[in-house]
């Protein structure tokens, strides 16, 4: 099948989206007009300075401007209009379900309530589901670059909105502050039936991944770009079932890897990984969900059966219920036949 009919197939396929940081949805138009309403200055004074310094070399290259960025989101309705701004976007290339991340200690440490953060991003997922059947998890990240100590705060904050928190996670910079650093922290946030998953691979070593199983316990892997270095690592994730939430555009963008051409992501499904396809941070990394598969049939060459394959992983490994997926693998399947 040649590329155009694969991206055709591509956009019209029901996706999830299962690696989605919601301050990396923040488009510098949507930043400049908070800001304005908010009255909070940004260093940059225009959207094209602003767009012009996103050439990243690394990671953290990368945070630096995502923590500005997000300096100017202080009431709930900032984070409303900013959840709701990603959902219509991602509506209208037929993704069906979400699991956003949210980063708490970003916006407490600028004094900006648990409540208020939640509140927002809560109502804007019901309203998607309300109005388009668009379903959704929502995923508490700790900052690994801040303490345990903090983290554990972090929770206690979070524990009167349990009932609307499935998950947590762990982002921000990896190298340095590898995943037992949290091992007490994702143990209580176990014990409260919450799932877990966390960044671990993506700059971090096969190491970091092998603490994400064995520390602390994982349910998924967000990246896990580098456990392909391990032989044992891919066996045991793969006798584990666990997904790899992969992000191509932000690979690329962020340097994990130096050529689409040459994204392992053809290698993690040869080797029998449950690999998905998410975009990460969108709107520093050039591109939504269509993006990334367009991305990938362009210059990784997928074949029909990989992204089938893409498209099933990310329906069988979401945290939805099982009647909702067996919905949506019909729909998939009818589409391919
Ligand atoms: N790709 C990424 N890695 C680590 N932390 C993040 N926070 C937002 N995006 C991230
Ligand atoms: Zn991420």
């Amino acid at each position: 099948m040649d590329a155009n009919s694969l991206i055709s197939l591509a956009k019209k396929m029901p996706k999830t989206e299962l690696h989605l940081h919601i301050e990396g949805t923040f488009e510098p138009e949507q930043m400049f007009a908070i800001a304005q309403r908010n009255q909070v200055e940004l260093t940059y004074k225009t959207v094209d300075e602003l767009r012009e310094a996103y050439q990243f070399t690394q990671l953290q290259d990368f945070l630096d401007l995502y923590y500005q960025g997000m300096s100017v989101l202080l009431h709930e309705a900032d984070f409303y209009d900013l959840t709701m701004a990603y959902l219509t976007k991602v509506h209208s290339e037929n993704v069906v379900h979400v699991e956003i991340f949210f980063d708490p200690q970003g916006h407490l440490s600028r004094g900006v309530p648990f409540d208020v953060q939640i509140n927002g991003i809560h109502k804007a997922l019901k309203d998607a589901e309300a109005k388009w059947g668009m379903t959704s998890k929502l995923i508490m990240s700790f900052l690994r670059h801040l303490s345990e100590v903090s983290a554990f705060e972090t929770l206690e904050f979070a524990k009167p909105f349990l009932p609307s928190i499935d998950g947590v996670g762990l982002d921000s910079s990896e190298v340095g502050h590898p995943p037992e650093k949290f091992a007490n922290v994702f143990k209580a946030c176990r014990d409260l039936g919450l799932k877990i998953t966390a960044h671990a691979g993506e700059e971090g070593p096969p190491e970091y991944v092998w603490q994400a199983l064995d520390v602390i316990n994982v349910d998924r892997i967000d990246h896990g770009n580098r456990a392909l270095e391990d032989e044992n690592l891919i066996s045991e994730i793969k006798k584990r079932g666990l997904a790899l939430t992969v992000c191509p555009l932000s690979n690329l963008k962020l340097c994990v890897v130096k050529d689409m051409k040459e994204h392992p992501i053809r290698t993690m499904l040869q080797q029998g990984l449950k690999a998905t396809v998410n975009s990460d941070d969108p709107a520093y990394f050039g591109g939504y969900m269509n993006d990334n598969y367009i991305a990938l049939i362009e210059k990784s060459g997928i074949t029909k059966q990989e992204l089938l394959q893409l498209a099933i992983n990310g329906i069988e490994l979401s945290w939805m219920d099982e009647s909702q997926k067996t919905t949506h693998l019909e729909q998939l399947e009818s589409l391919f036949q």
